[in-house]
């Protein structure tokens, strides 16, 4: 058997919801193959973050390097690159490894709207690898600092997509999870040539961490089975919505979206 085989740039979480325990958990339910280059460890649970240590920005190179030389893959997805000097490793051997299909999720700023990321990184993130991208995928609050406006309408999410095309990312996804109401489920997708309205139906939960993680590594492992960009962002799009629907209370703060749906039928596995 030979899988489609995909790379998470990203931190590890050690409450396992979001980054790379998302994102190898997403791949490996679209039986891709789950690769990872890890940037940073945070010290984290539903709560919050606690502490992070970065890696230094040569280990990420030296396993993306040690990845793709060997196994090569298909796609690959970026998370939490924390600082300058990983963005810019991660960014330069993105282009010398020739990755094909990239998608960034620039993880800058958490749902609560506080700073992930400092100035002089949010800069290198916009200059050197969303130019890279084959799909970017900010939320509410990174697209209001990529497109310089606030943003709180359909309207709004549609001009700022638009606006931060022009960053060089071939297509652009502003994601609504931020947003109020209705328009949580609403996605806005821009690729110069078409907006789509990626709808789905709001799901009532506080369990709601590692959306955007999850939501980034199945487009990835979409884009490494082969499907173009939009078909693997709506596809991505239904799998995050289920796995909100299935997802985990556990702990005392806000619980992640759960992967563990296509086990739950009888006779599965253990069953
Ligand atoms: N309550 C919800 N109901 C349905 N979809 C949601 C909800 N919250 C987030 N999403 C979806 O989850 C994905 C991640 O979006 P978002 O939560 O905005 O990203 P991030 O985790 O980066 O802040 C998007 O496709 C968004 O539409
Ligand atoms: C290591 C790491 N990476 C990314 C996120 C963002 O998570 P979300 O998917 O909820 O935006 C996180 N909380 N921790």
């Amino acid at each position: 058997m030979t899988p489609p085989i995909a790379l998470t740039i990203a931190g590890s979480d050690s409450g396992g919801g979001a980054g790379i325990q998302a994102d190898l958990r997403t791949f490996a339910f679209h039986k891709v193959h789950g690769t990872s280059a890890i940037t940073c460890i945070t010290a984290q649970n539903t709560l919050g973050v606690t502490r992070v240590d970065a890696l230094p920005p040569e280990s990420v190179g030296a396993q993306m390097e040690a990845v793709v030389s060997d196994i090569g893959v298909q796609a690959a997805k970026t998370g939490m690159l924390l600082n300058q000097g990983i963005i810019a490793i991660a960014a330069q051997s993105i282009q010398t490894l020739q990755i094909p299909n990239l998608v960034v999720d620039p993880v800058m700023v958490s749902r609560t709207g506080a700073q992930l990321i400092d100035d002089a990184a949010i800069s290198t993130l916009r200059t050197a690898l969303i130019p890279l991208a084959t799909v970017l995928t900010p939320n509410r609050y990174e697209a209001q600092i990529l497109a310089s406006m606030e943003i709180h309408t359909l309207e709004d999410m549609q001009l700022a997509a638009q606006k931060i095309h022009r960053l060089g990312a071939k297509a652009v996804l502003v994601k609504g999870g931020g947003m109020a109401g209705n328009l949580r489920g609403v996605d806005v997708w821009w690729d110069g040539q078409a907006i789509e309205i990626l709808e789905t139906e709001v799901v009532e939960t506080t369990n709601t961490h590692g959306t955007g993680c999850t939501l980034s590594a199945a487009i990835a492992a979409n884009l490494a089975i082969g499907h173009n960009a939009l078909t693997a962002t709506r596809l991505a799009k239904v799998y995050v919505t289920t796995t909100l629907h299935y997802a985990l209370a556990i702990g005392k703060g806000q619980g992640p979206v759960g992967h563990f749906f296509p086990l739950l039928q009888p006779n599965v596995l253990l069953g």
